[in-house]
C-alpha cells in the first residue's frame, strides 16, 4: 500500500461554538485531544507497518549477517525504497556468500593439498628407494634418508654438489649425457654404480636411476627429482649367473661357451683382415695317471694349479679356457707370425717345468701343444678345433712335452684315418682278415713250442695291409672290439685243429688296450674257450706294459678275471715302459717279451745287452717265462742262449706265415 497523503477534517465553526459554551469547549479539548491521539495511534500503526517493521526486519538480518549467520526473516520485496533496499542487501548477502564459500573451499583445497605434501613428505623420508631432489643445474638440493645412509652421505654438506658426486669414479663420464639427454627428453634412465661417500670404503652400489623434471605454474624448469633403486643384488645375481654359464667353476678360467664365443670373434675379426690369432689345444699328459692312482681331489687341485700357472703366461687379451676334464684351449689374439706363437707355447709348457705338489705327493706333469693359425690354416670353427686337435696327437706322437704346427700332411693323414676307418668297417662285414703265425722256438732242444698269432688284412686287390697300418685305426674307433674278438676265435679255432693233429703247442694272442678295458673280455674268451674246445692252458694273452698303468686296481682286478679262465699271461714289448720290479710283482702275469729293440742291435750295443740280461735275470728271479723276439741273427740267438733265454721268436727262425704255409717249417714241433 503506497502512502500519497493525509487529510484531517477540522471544522471552524463548530470549535466556535464549543468555545462559546464551556462544556462545549472541554469536548471539544478532549475530542481534539482524542482526535490527536487517534491520528497519532494511526499514524504510528500506519508508519510501524509501513517503515519501522521492516528497517528493524532489515537491521535484524544485518546484525545476523554481521555475526556471520543467515538472515533467518524473510526480507520483503515491495517495489518501494525499502523494498530496493531489502533487494540490495539480500544481493549483497548472496555475493558475501559466495565470497566465503568460495574461501572455505579454498581453505579446504589447501589443508587438502598441504595434507598430501605432508603424507608425500613423510613417504619420501621414509622409502626404502632413494630419492634426489636437485635444481635445473642438476646440483642436489635434497636426499631422503635411505640414500644418506646406504651411500655415508654427511647432509646437508651434500647440498649444492652436482648428482654425478654420488656417481663412482668410472661413471663419472655419465653426468654430461645425462645432462644431454635431460635437454633433449626430459627424463633419463639407466643403470649407475654408486661409489660410498667415504672413499676408503670400497663397497659400490648399482641401482637404477630414473630422473624426471618439475616445472612450475609457468610450465618453466624449475627442478628435477631423480628416483633410483638398489639392483647391486640383480647385478649380483648377473655376475654370478654369467660366471656360471662362461666361467669353469673349478678353475676359474674361461669355459667351453665362453671360448666358443671368443673363437667366433676371432675369427670374425681375422676374416676382416685385422689381424692373425693362433689357437693352442692340449691336455696333460699324466693327468689320468694322477687322477686314478692319487685320487679325483688331487686331480682337481692339479688343474686348479696348472690353470693358475698357465694365466701368469699369458697376456691380458689372450682367452684361456678349460674346454672339459685336463683339456685346455688358448686363442693367442693378434699373433705377428708362426714363430710368435711357437715361442709362446714353449713358455706355456716352461710353466710345468716345475713338479706339481699334491699333498704328500709331489708330481712331474707336461703337455703336449697342438697349435693352428688362423686365417692361415683356416677361418672356419670346427675347422681350426679340428686342426688344433690334429696337431696336438702329432706331438704327443711326437714324444711328451713338446709343440707341433697344424700342417696338411697331418691333414692328409687325418684324412687317411678316416678312409682307413670306412674301409675298415667293409673289411669287417666282408671277413678280408688272415691271421699269420709266428712260430716260438725253445732253442735248447730246437723246438716249437708255440705260435704268435698276428693278423693281417687281405684286401680285395689281393694285398696285403700290415697290422701297424691299421690296428691304431681300429683302437682309436672301437672296431678292435669286434675285429678283437674274431682274433680270439680264430686262434682258438687254430689251437683246436693243431691240438687235435696231437701237437701240444700253445698260441699268443695280442690284445689292444681298449680290449683290454673292456669288462666284457673275460667272458667272451670264457665263451670262445667253451664254443672251441680249446684247453686255455694253451692260450697267452700278450698284453703291454702301457695297458697296466694308469688305473692299476682296475688292471690288476681284469688280470685276474682272466688269469681264472686258466689262461696264461705276457707282458708284450717289455723294457719300453715302466719295467720296475716293484711293479711288476702286482701283476699276475707268466711272461715276459723282451722288446725287439733291445734285441735288434745285439751283438753291437753294449747298452742293449746289458738290458736284455738284466730283464732276463729279473724275469728269472721273478719266476716268469722270458721270450726274446725279433730275433733276426745267429748271434743274437747264441747271446740269448748264453744269458739263459731260452724262448726266441725271429725272422732268423721264421717269419709269421698262414697256417697253410706252416707245414713246410722244419721243427720239431712239441706233441
Ligand atoms: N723286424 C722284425 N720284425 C719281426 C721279427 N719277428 C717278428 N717281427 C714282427 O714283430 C711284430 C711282433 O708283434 P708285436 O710286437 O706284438 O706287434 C704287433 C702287435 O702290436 C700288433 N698286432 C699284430 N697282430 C695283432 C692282433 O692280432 N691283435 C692286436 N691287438 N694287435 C696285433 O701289430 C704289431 C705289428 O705286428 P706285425 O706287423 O705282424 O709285426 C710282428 C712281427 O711280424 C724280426 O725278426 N724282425
Amino acid at each position: 500500500m503506497l502512502i500519497t497523503g493525509l487529510t484531517v477534517a477540522f471544522s471552524y465553526t463548530t470549535f466556535l461554538q464549543s468555545i462559546e459554551s464551556n462544556q462545549s469547549v472541554w469536548h471539544l479539548l478532549i475530542f481534539t485531544l482524542l482526535t490527536a491521539l487517534f491520528v497519532t495511534a494511526i499514524l504510528y500503526l500506519l508508519l510501524n507497518q509501513l517503515i519501522l517493521k521492516r528497517l528493524t526486519r532489515l537491521a535484524s538480518a544485518v546484525h545476523r549477517v554481521g555475526r556471520g549467520l543467515q538472515p533467518s526473516l524473510q526480507l520483503d520485496n515491495k517495489p518501494d525504497e525499502l523494498g530496493t533496499l531489502n533487494r540490495s542487501f539480500m544481493a549483497m548477502n548472496a555475493e558475501i556468500n559466495q565470497l566465503i564459500t568460495g574461501l572455505d573451499n579454498r581453505i579446504a583445497e589447501k589443508e587438502q593439498a598441504e595434507m598430501l605434501a605432508r603424507k608425500l613428505s613423510k613417504a619420501v623420508a621414509f622409502s626404502s628407494s632413494g630419492i634426489i631432489i636437485t635444481n635445473h643445474h642438476l646440483d642436489i638440493e635434497y636426499i631422503n634418508p635411505f640414500l644418506s645412509n646406504l651411500l655415508g652421505l654427511e647432509l646437508p654438506a651434500i647440498y649444492g654438489k652436482s648428482l654425478s658426486t654420488l656417481f663412482a669414479q668410472d661413471m663419472q663420464l655419465l653426468g654430461n649425457e645425462m645432462r644431454l639427454t635431460l635437454q633433449q627428453r626430459q627424463h633419463w634412465q639407466g643403470d649407475v654404480l654408486l661409489q660410498q661417500a667415504d672413499l676408503n670404503n670400497d663397497t659400490q652400489h648399482w641401482v637404477t636411476l630414473a630422473i624426471a623434471p618439475i616445472r612450475d605454474e609457468k610450465g618453466s624448469l624449475s627442478h628435477y627429482v631423480a628416483a633410483l633403486q638398489d639392483i647391486s643384488f640383480i647385478k649380483q645375481s648377473q655376475k654370478q649367473m654369467e660366471r656360471l654359464a662362461y666361467y669353469d667353476s673349478l678353475t676359474g678360467l674361461a669355459n667351453r661357451s665362453y671360448f666358443r664365443n671368443q673363437l667366433r670373434k676371432s675369427i670374425a675379426m681375422s676374416q676382416r683382415g685385422y689381424y692373425s690369432f693362433a689357437l693352442l689345444y692340449f691336455d696333460l699328459d699324466e693327468f689320468k695317471l694322477i687322477n686314478d692312482t692319487l685320487g679325483h681331489d688331487a686331480g682337481d687341485d692339479l688343474l686348479k694349479e696348472v690353470a693358475s700357472r698357465l694365466t701368469h703366461r699369458l697376456r691380458e687379451d689372450d682367452t684361456i679356457a678349460r674346454l672339459g676334464g685336463d683339456e685346455f684351449a688358448v686363442i693367442l689374439s693378434d699373433i705377428k707370425d708362426k714363430a710368435q706363437a711357437g715361442q709362446i707355447a714353449a713358455t706355456l709348457q716352461q710353466a710345468f717345468q716345475q713338479p706339481v705338489k699334491l699333498g704328500s705327493h709331489t708330481v712331474s706333469i707336461s703337455a703336449s701343444i697342438g697349435i693352428t693359425i688362423a686365417p692361415d690354416d683356416a677361418v672356419d670353427e670346427e675347422l681350426l678345433l679340428k686342426h688344433a686337435d690334429l696337431a696336438m696327437y702329432e706331438a704327443k706322437a711326437r714324444g711328451k712335452n713338446t709343440y707341433r704346427f697344424f700342417s696338411q700332411q697331418l691333414n692328409d693323414a687325418a684324412n687317411e684315418r678316416l678312409l682307413i676307418e670306412s674301409q675298415l668297417r667293409e673289411a669287417i662285414a666282408l671277413q678280408q682278415f688272415v691271421l699269420f703265425y709266428q712260430p716260438k722256438i725253445d732253442v735248447q732242444d730246437d723246438m716249437l713250442i708255440g705260435y704268435e698269432a698276428l693278423i693281417r688284412w687281405l684286401r680285395p686287390d689281393n694285398t696285403l695291409v700290415p697290422p701297424g697300418r691299421f690296428i691304431a685305426v681300429a683302437e682309436s674307433t672301437g672296431l678292435i672290439v669286434q675285429i678283437g674278438e674274431w682274433i680270439i676265435l680264430e686262434a682258438c679255432r687254430f689251437l683246436a685243429r693243431q691240438h687235435s693233429r696231437g701237437y701240444a703247442v700253445s698260441v699268443s694272442i695280442n690284445l689292444s688296450a681298449r680290449q683290454f678295458n673292456d669288462n666284457k673280455l673275460p667272458a667272451m674268451i670264457e665263451q670262445i674257450i667253451h664254443r672251441t674246445g680249446v684247453d686255455p692252458a694253451y692260450l697267452i694273452f700278450e698284453i703291454t706294459e702301457s695297458m697296466l698303468m694308469g688305473d692299476t686296481d682296475a688292471a690288476i682286478k681284469q688280470l685276474n678275471q682272466l688269469k681264472r679262465l686258466g689262461i696264461s699271461l705276457s707282458i708284450d714289448d717289455f723294457g719300453t715302459g715302466y719295467s720296475s720290479l716293484n711293479y711288476l710283482k702286482r701283476f699276475p702275469v707268466d711272461e715276459l717279451k723282451i722288446d725287439r729293440s733291445f734285441v735288434k742291435d745285439i751283438p753291437e750295443d753294449r747298452n742293449d745287452m746289458d738290458i736284455v740280461s738284466a730283464i732276463i735275470a729279473m724275469a728269472q728271479k721273478m719266476q716268469l717265462r722270458v721270450v726274446a723276439e725279433g730275433v733276426e741273427s745267429a748271434e743274437q740267438a747264441a747271446f740269448l742262449q748264453e744269458n739263459a733265454c731260452y724262448l726266441v721268436q725271429g725272422y732268423y727262425f721264421s717269419m709269421p706265415l698262414p697256417e697253410q704255409e706252416l707245414s713246410q717249417l722244419t721243427f720239431t714241433i712239441k706233441t
